[in-house]
C-alpha cells in the first residue's frame, strides 16, 4: 500500500497545485477522466470559442440597423468543431504528459483511475483497462474532484437519449432542431450557439424566466430578447420522453395545459452536482451540506485536519476563477502550515457568455430587499453612451446598487455588449472598497469608450 506526504484528487485547478516547491514531498495525483478538468476539456474554453463563432454567425441578424446588409453563407459545423478541440485535447494530453514524463514531476505519480475512499485517509483507486485496484494512504489530501451534470428523473429520457455540456459540443453534424431543459448558465449559451448556426431552438423553463439567479431586472430583459430568439416554454414540467424513430418526443404539461413537443435533439441543462457522494468522502470522515458540497472553513481546510477541498466539489460558486483562487490558497496553506491564509469570497463575479453578454457581481435588488440592507439604485442604458450610439443598442443597460451613506458599491449588473470586461472596474472598486464617487471622479474614463456605461452609472447614483 503505497504511502504519499500528499494526494490530489482532480486534474482540474487541482493540477496546479504542484510545483518545484513541493519536490521534496512524495506526492500522488488521481484523475479519472480526462486531465485538466471541467474548464478546459468541457467548460469554459470550449463554450466560449463556440460563442465566439456563434456572435461572428449572428451580426447579419443586427448589421441591418447599421446600415450594412449581411448575409450567412454557411456554418461549417465540423470545421468550427474541430478548431475548438484541436486546440484544446493537445493541451490535456500535454498537461497528461508533463506529469507523467517529466523531470520537473519526478516525485510525482500520476494514477489514470477513480479514487474512493475506504476508510479514514485511505483511498482506493480502480482502473477502468482491468489493472488490479490499488489503495494510497497520504498525510494529506486535496479534494478537487469537481461535479458533474444533473440529469432529471423524467420517464423515459435515457431510452430516448439526451446530451449534457459533456456531450453536446462533440456532435458529428448540427441538428435541425434543438431541446434544452434549463434556463441557467448553461441554456443561456448553448441557446445562442445553436440559434446563431441556424438551429431552431426550444428552451423548457419549468419557471417563467430564464437566468433566475440574476438580478430581477436583467433576468427579466433577458427573457424578454429570448423569446424573440428561441421558442421559449415557459413554467413546464416534462412529464415523459420517448423516441419515434429520429424524433424525440417530450410530453409537457403547462399552464395550457398538456403539449406534446418534437425534437431532434435533447440538451438536459438543470445544473451540476459535487462528485462528494461518487468520492465517497464520508468515508475518510469529511462532512458535506445537503447539496453535497463538502464543507470547509476559510482556509479550505474540511473538518478533517489535513483534508482540503476546492473547487466545484466545496464551492457553491461553481465557477473556474473561484476553483482557481482556492486552489492557490491550498497551495499557500500545504507549504505555509504555521502561516495558513484564508480564501477571499466577498466579492465573486461572474458572467454568463450569452447574447446579450451578461456580468454581475455583489448583492442583487431581490438580495439587497431580503437581507434589509439600505440601498440606492442606478441604471445607465447602453442607448445612453456615445459607444451605446456607434453600437446601435437599445436593450442593454448597467444597473448598481450602493450604500446611500457611504457610497459603496452592493452590487453591479450588466447586461448587454462585452458585460464581462466593461464590468471588471466596478469588481476592483468594490474589492479594494472604492467608494462610487472616488470611483467616478478619481480616474480618467476613456472617451467615448464602453466603460462610460459605468462611468454614468456611477454619478447618477443618488447617494445622501
Ligand atoms: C459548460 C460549462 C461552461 C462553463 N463555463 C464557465 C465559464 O465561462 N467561466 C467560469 O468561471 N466557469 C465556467 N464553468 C464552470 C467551471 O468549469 C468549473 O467551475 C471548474 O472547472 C471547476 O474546477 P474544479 O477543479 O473544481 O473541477 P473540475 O475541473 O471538474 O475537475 C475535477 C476533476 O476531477 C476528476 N474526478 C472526479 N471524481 C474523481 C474521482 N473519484 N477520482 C479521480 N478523479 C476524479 C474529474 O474527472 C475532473 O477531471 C463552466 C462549466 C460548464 C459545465
Ligand atoms: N459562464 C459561466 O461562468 C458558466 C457557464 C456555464 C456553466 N457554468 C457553471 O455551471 C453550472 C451549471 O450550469 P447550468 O446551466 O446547468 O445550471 P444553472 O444552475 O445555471 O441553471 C439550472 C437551470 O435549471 C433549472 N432547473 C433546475 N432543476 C430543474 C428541474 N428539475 N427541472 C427543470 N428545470 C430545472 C433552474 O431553474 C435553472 O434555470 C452553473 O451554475 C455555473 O456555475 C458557468
Amino acid at each position: 500500500m503505497p504511502h504519499y506526504d500528499l494526494v490530489i484528487v482532480g486534474t482540474g485547478s487541482g493540477n496546479s497545485i504542484l510545483d518545484p516547491r513541493f519536490a521534496d514531498l512524495k506526492t500522488a495525483i488521481v484523475e479519472k477522466g480526462t486531465f485538466g478538468g471541467t474548464c478546459l476539456n468541457v467548460g469554459c474554453i470550449p463554450t466560449k470559442m463556440f460563442v465566439y463563432a456563434a456572435d461572428v454567425a449572428a451580426t447579419p441578424s443586427h448589421s441591418s440597423r447599421l446600415g450594412v446588409d449581411e448575409e450567412l453563407n454557411g456554418v461549417r459545423w465540423p470545421e468550427i468543431r474541430d478548431r475548438v478541440f484541436g486546440r484544446i485535447d493537445p493541451i490535456a494530453a500535454g498537461g497528461a504528459e508533463y506529469r507523467k514524463n517529466h523531470e520537473d514531476n519526478k516525485n510525482v505519480d500520476v494514477y489514470q483511475g477513480e479514487g474512493r475512499f475506504t476508510g479514514m485517509k485511505e483511498l482506493r483507486v480502480s482502473f477502468s483497462d482491468g489493472r488490479p485496484d490499488e489503495v494510497l494512504t497520504a498525510d494529506r489530501f486535496v479534494l478537487a474532484a469537481g461535479g458533474r451534470p444533473v440529469v432529471p428523473d423524467i420517464p423515459g429520457l435515457e431510452e430516448t437519449g439526451y446530451h449534457t455540456s459533456d456531450s453536446i459540443m462533440r456532435l458529428d453534424a448540427l441538428p435541425r432542431r434543438i431541446t434544452i431543459l434549463g434556463g441557467g448558465y448553461i441554456a443561456a449559451e448553448f441557446a445562442h450557439v445553436f440559434a446563431s448556426f441556424g438551429v431552431d431552438v426550444t428552451v423548457v423553463l419549468r419557471s417563467g424566466a430564464m437566468v433566475r439567479g440574476e438580478d430581477e431586472d436583467v433576468s427579466a430583459r433577458f427573457t424578454e430578447l429570448a423569446a424573440e430568439r428561441f421558442d421559449l416554454r415557459r413554467d413546464r414540467k416534462v412529464v415523459s420522453a420517448r423516441r419515434e424513430g429520429d424524433t424525440a418526443v417530450l410530453e409537457l404539461e403547462g399552464p395550457q395545459g398538456a403539449e406534446t413537443l418534437e425534437t431532434d435533439l435533447i440538451l438536459v441543462a438543470i445544473g451540476r452536482r459535487p462528485n462528494s457522494d461518487l468520492l465517497d468522502v464520508a468515508a475518510t470522515g469529511v462532512t458535506t451540506k445537503p447539496s453535497g458540497h463538502v464543507v470547509v472553513d476559510a482556509h479550505q481546510e474540511t473538518v478533517v485536519p489535513g483534508i482540503y477541498a476546492l473547487g466545484d466539489i466545496s464551492s457553491p460558486y461553481e465557477l473556474k476563477h473561484v476553483a482557481n483562487h482556492e486552489s492557490r490558497v491550498v497551495q499557500h496553506n500545504l507549504l505555509h502550515p504555521d502561516d495558513r491564509m484564508e480564501a477571499d469570497h466577498r466579492f465573486v463575479p461572474h458572467a454568463i457568455f450569452s447574447s446579450p453578454q451578461i456580468a454581475s457581481v455583489g448583492l442583487t435588488e431581490q438580495d439587497a430587499r431580503a437581507q434589509g440592507v439600505s440601498y440606492v439604485v442606478s441604471k445607465q442604458d447602453y442607448a445612453g453612451i456615445a459607444y451605446g450610439w456607434a453600437m446601435e443598442d437599445t436593450t442593454g443597460f448597467a444597473k448598481l446598487l450602493a450604500d446611500p451613506a457611504t457610497g459603496q458599491l452592493l452590487g453591479a449588473h450588466i447586461i448587454g455588449p462585452q458585460a464581462s470586461s466593461v464590468i471588471q472596474p466596478l469588481i476592483q472598486g468594490m474589492s479594494f472598497g472604492v467608494d462610487a464617487r472616488a470611483l467616478a471622479r478619481g480616474q480618467y474614463w476613456i472617451h467615448p469608450a464602453m466603460p462610460e456605461l459605468i462611468e454614468n452609472a456611477l454619478l447618477n447614483l443618488p447617494l445622501d
